[in-house]
């Protein structure tokens, strides 16, 4: 007979039960207990942990209310909310038992009571106990897993006007459970403000999962988010929750939705619609506990002229829309995000003393960054690796060095902005020198000094 992991504790004033509980249950538990004294029950909770106690109900002599009972079982479960408690009691009284259930008991037992019962049933509670420890732990993994999880990621960094607006409406949009649409191109940061939604929601201790259903074939959509049963198609070898179920409590980040088509937006509108999605192979509908945000690059409205984005999803999706900006259009967030980058590239290269002086900053915001704040991330990382001194220069910058240098923005004709470049291309190319870069623009340095104060520069 193999011997169960539990811890058994038994608590009653008459030696003769507890001797014959006790030989009952040890072959079948990894340590039985006993107390004839229930007011020593919280030191041996102080000392060992207890899966099961079988606890007599009435202590005193006549005492017959099973009053003492339900005291001592809610002092338990105080001190133990995992613990599963049998009670024990010569007198059938079907009141005490209704009541001592709904104050958290898992079963009650009448003396004189059949060994098989009895056995079964503390069986029952130690695999109940242990289930409940199982299920803390993993919730407690879950927390830890998620705070890890959101470390990876970046804090929303700029003091553009763009993202100024953007953490504004962040704040409001947040606590509600609005369906947020992120528009902007590749790398713009529609990740990071999702998450930064995420964080500020009653949701932030559930999970935050993004899926690019964009990148998911018709196959397997509905499987990956809507979850499958054993043996629902040739390939399901195992039940499996789908993303929807998966992110429950949480955020469910459904990114490149200008991506689907047409078939799958059909059956995302009807699951947004109806709130509920139903597993593959199964007719049961589960109701979403999900705050849903949709992300992309595409420009729905012309998707929607075009026949290639339905109409009444994008109402579905876009209550609130939030549209990032792509990097160039915010020079002025380049300093900071650059210096977070340096930060987190020169401490994971041990180059702690690496310094980003003031005309390579200016230089990188002449660029026009096509991949945005992923590729400036990717340059900062290089630049950092490749730094020989000190301070990193633009050679640091490599291939990039090239394309910036002879970079211009053609698609800004906008001559405000067409000034501001000139401005940084010429401090840049005087390394800092104000007086340098002021006669190759035919400026005088005030007159250049008010410019770069206009410009944020
Ligand atoms: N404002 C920001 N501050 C700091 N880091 C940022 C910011 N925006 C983006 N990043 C960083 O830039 C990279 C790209 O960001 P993110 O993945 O959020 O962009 P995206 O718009 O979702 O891209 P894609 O469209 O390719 O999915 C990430 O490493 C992210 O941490």
């Amino acid at each position: 007979m193999s011997k169960s992991s539990g811890r058994i504790l038994l608590v009653d004033d008459d030696e003769f039960v507890l001797l014959s509980i006790k030989l009952l249950l040890e072959p079948h538990f990894a340590s039985v207990k006993t107390t004839n004294n229930p007011e020593r029950i919280p030191a041996l909770f102080d000392r060992d942990q207890f899966d099961v106690v079988v606890l007599d109900m009435n202590f005193r002599q006549g005492d017959t209310t099973g009053n003492q009972g339900l005291f001592w079982l809610k002092k338990i479960l105080s001190l133990s909310p995992d613990t599963q408690i049998v009670l024990i009691t010569a007198y059938a009284d079907i009141q005490v038992a209704v009541e001592s259930i709904k104050e958290g008991a898992l079963d009650f037992i009448v003396k004189p009571w059949q060994n098989e019962k009895l056995l079964a049933t503390v069986k029952t509670a130690n695999l109940v106990s242990q289930e409940k420890q199982k299920v803390r732990q993993l919730k407690s993994q879950q927390k830890s897993l998620v705070s890890a999880l959101d470390q990876r990621y970046e804090p929303l960094i700029g003091k553009s006007e763009a993202i100024s607006a953007i953490r504004k409406t962040i704040e409001k949009v947040a606590p509600t459970e609005a369906v947020v649409l992120i528009l902007g191109q590749n790398g713009t940061g529609k990740e990071v403000i999702a998450r930064e939604i995420h964080r500020h929601s009653t949701r932030s201790e559930g999970i935050f999962m993004a899926v690019d259903v964009g990148a998911l074939s018709e196959s397997i959509f509905e499987s990956e988010l809507f979850g499958h049963r054993k043996g629902a198609f040739t390939d399901a070898k195992e039940d499996r929750v789908g993303r929807f179920e998966a992110a429950a409590g949480g955020t469910l980040l459904l990114d490149e939705i200008g991506n689907l088509s047409l078939p799958l937006q059909a059956k995302l509108l009807t699951v947004l619609q109806h709130k509920k999605v139903i597993r593959l192979g199964t007719n049961e509908p589960i109701d979403l506990d999900v705050r849903i945000i949709c992300a992309t690059n595409c420009n729905l409205q012309a998707m929607v002229k075009e026949g290639k984005f339905r109409e009444d999803l994008l109402y579905r999706i876009n209550t609130v829309e939030i549209t990032v900006p792509p990097l160039y259009d915010r020079p002025e967030d380049i300093p900071l995000i650059a210096a977070h980058f340096l930060t987190r590239f020169s401490q994971k290269y041990q180059k702690p003393y690496l310094k980003l002086a003031a005309p390579v900053i200016t230089y990188l915001q002449q660029y026009r960054w096509p991949g945005n704040i992923r590729e400036l991330q990717h340059a900062l990382e290089r630049a950092v690796i490749m730094c020989e001194g000190e301070q990193l220069t633009a050679e640091d910058f490599g291939s990039f060095q090239k394309q910036m240098a002879g970079d211009f923005m053609f698609d800004h004709l906008n001559l405000e902005k067409l000034e501001a470049w000139a401005i940084r291309k010429a401090i840049a190319k005087h390394s800092g020198n104000i007086s340098h870069a002021a006669e190759e623009l035919g400026l005088s340095r005030g007159a250049l000094y008010r410019r770069m104060e206009t410009y944020g520069i």
